[in-house]
């Protein structure tokens, strides 16, 4: 492969127009939207409108007529779609961890009569702390985690287990799990089960309606380039609304909230996980976010982040300087989601001298250099020049030097 291929492959790219809505700082490559997306331009604006017009001027009339109030639907709404659900299902609130508490509750309560929550060993930490400290408030009679390797999955789907929460796209390797069959497994033994789409919301085409899942998570500060600390979003399947109880019982999941009962009636649509007020201005910025979206077909992103993730491989593999570097995600790019992790002894000092020299990836503990894909801003001559400079890092061993220490210091 030369560069004349990879300019052909910009050439030939559907979503290169969608780069321009982005506002992507000079000489940076930027391959950590797969850990907090680049910014809209379409957010700045929206934000300076929502803070000196619908807040500074409009003051409190703005939840009414600025539609304030509406915002978690709305923008839940936008995210439907983006994640293959129909309408009424999807709502933007919280974090995703204090979503799963919700889901992870309610999930135990239609499950009554099991207590075991099946996950994986190497799943997010949060998810894994949300059902530990439900355990503790509980006791274990009521809620216990029970932990397996991700390829022994399915047979611990036995019909003790009530809960089955699992990430798609694990957050270090990669590594995407089948949705459509582990769902149905999990179903056939009468366990219930929840998803969580940090890593595979705006990656990667997710049908939660057609694989028949019950509950789903993800956040909108990732693909969906929503920014720091972006709102959450979670799913319950219709066929569970009418049933389905959550502790976290706030006004804003009244059925109605401005009647100001004191006793607590939950809404009968999704809304009943909303808690408390919604993050009106961290809203807006998603709610803006997710307009890059609209003429956007979630299939090319699909193929463009499998065609920049392979580039990138066979272009490490071209170089015999980065022999060394080992790819921990599977080459198989059918069961990847939109990142890729080698391992490296200097996988840290590496990514500190990468990043020295504006190419922004992430390293996760213990020998994990991280490079994530975002279609609707990375291009092919990004992956290039990253690798170009990655072989520059390496060959020079630039990472060597003192103040890259492997302790993870910056001296
Ligand atoms: C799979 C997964 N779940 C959850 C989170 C974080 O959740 P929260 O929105 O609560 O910070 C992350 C990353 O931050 C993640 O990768
Ligand atoms: N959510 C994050 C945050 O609030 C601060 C720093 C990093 C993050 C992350 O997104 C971590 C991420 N889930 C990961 O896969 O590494």
């Amino acid at each position: 492969m030369n560069f004349d291929d990879i300019v052909a492959l910009d050439k030939a790219d559907v979503l290169a127009s969608k780069r321009d809505e982005f506002d992507l700082p000079a000489n940076t490559i930027y391959l950590d939207g797969n850990s907090l997306g680049a910014l809209p331009k379409s957010v700045k604006s929206r934000v300076a409108q929502v803070v000196s017009e619908q807040w500074g001027s409009h003051l409190i009339r703005s939840w009414n007529d600025h539609q304030w109030i509406d915002l978690p639907t709305q923008v839940g709404e936008k995210i439907a779609p983006i994640i293959g659900a129909e309408k009424g299902q999807v709502i933007c609130c919280d974090s995703i961890s204090i979503n799963l508490f919700k889901l992870l509750s309610s999930a135990l309560i239609l499950n009554t009569g099991r207590s075991k929550v099946l996950s994986t060993q190497d799943n997010f930490p949060t998810d894994l702390y949300m059902v530990q400290g439900l355990s503790d408030l509980l006791g274990t009679d009521l809620c216990q985690l029970k932990l397996v390797e991700e390829q022994y999955i399915e047979q611990h789907l036995t019909d003790d287990i009530a809960v089955l929460l699992l990430t798609q796209v694990n957050f270090r390797t990669g590594k995407l799990l089948n949705m459509q069959k582990l769902t149905e497994l999990a179903h056939k033994k009468g366990i219930l089960v929840i998803w969580d789409l940090a890593h595979s919301a705006g990656a990667l085409p997710v049908e939660l309606d057609k694989c028949n899942v019950d509950f789903a998570v993800g956040c909108g500060y990732k693909y969906l380039n929503g920014g720091p600390g972006s709102p959450a979003f979670l799913y319950v399947a219709k066929r569970h609304q009418s049933a389905v109880k959550q502790p976290l019982s706030g006004w804003m999941g009244h059925a109605k909230p401005f009647a100001f009962d004191a006793q607590y009636e939950c809404a009968a649509s999704i809304n009943q996980y909303l808690c408390g007020t919604p993050s009106v201005i961290a809203m807006s910025a998603l709610d803006a976010a997710l307009d890059v979206w609209e003429s956007v077909k979630i299939s090319d992103v699909r193929a463009k982040s499998i065609a920049l993730a392979d580039v990138f491989i066979a272009l490490v593999h071209s170089h015999a300087s980065l022999a060394d570097l080992r790819l921990s995600s599977t080459e198989d790019s059918i069961q990847r989601g939109s990142q890729l992790a080698f391992s490296h002894n200097h996988a840290f000092a590496i990514c500190q001298a990468l990043i020295e020299k504006g190419v922004i990836a992430d390293f996760r503990a213990p020998n994990i250099l991280r490079f994530g894909f975002t279609p609707l801003y990375t291009s092919f001559e990004d992956v290039w020049n990253a690798v170009n400079t990655l072989v520059d890092v390496v060959t020079t061993k630039l990472y060597a030097e003192p103040r890259f220490n492997l302790a993870g210091k910056v001296t």
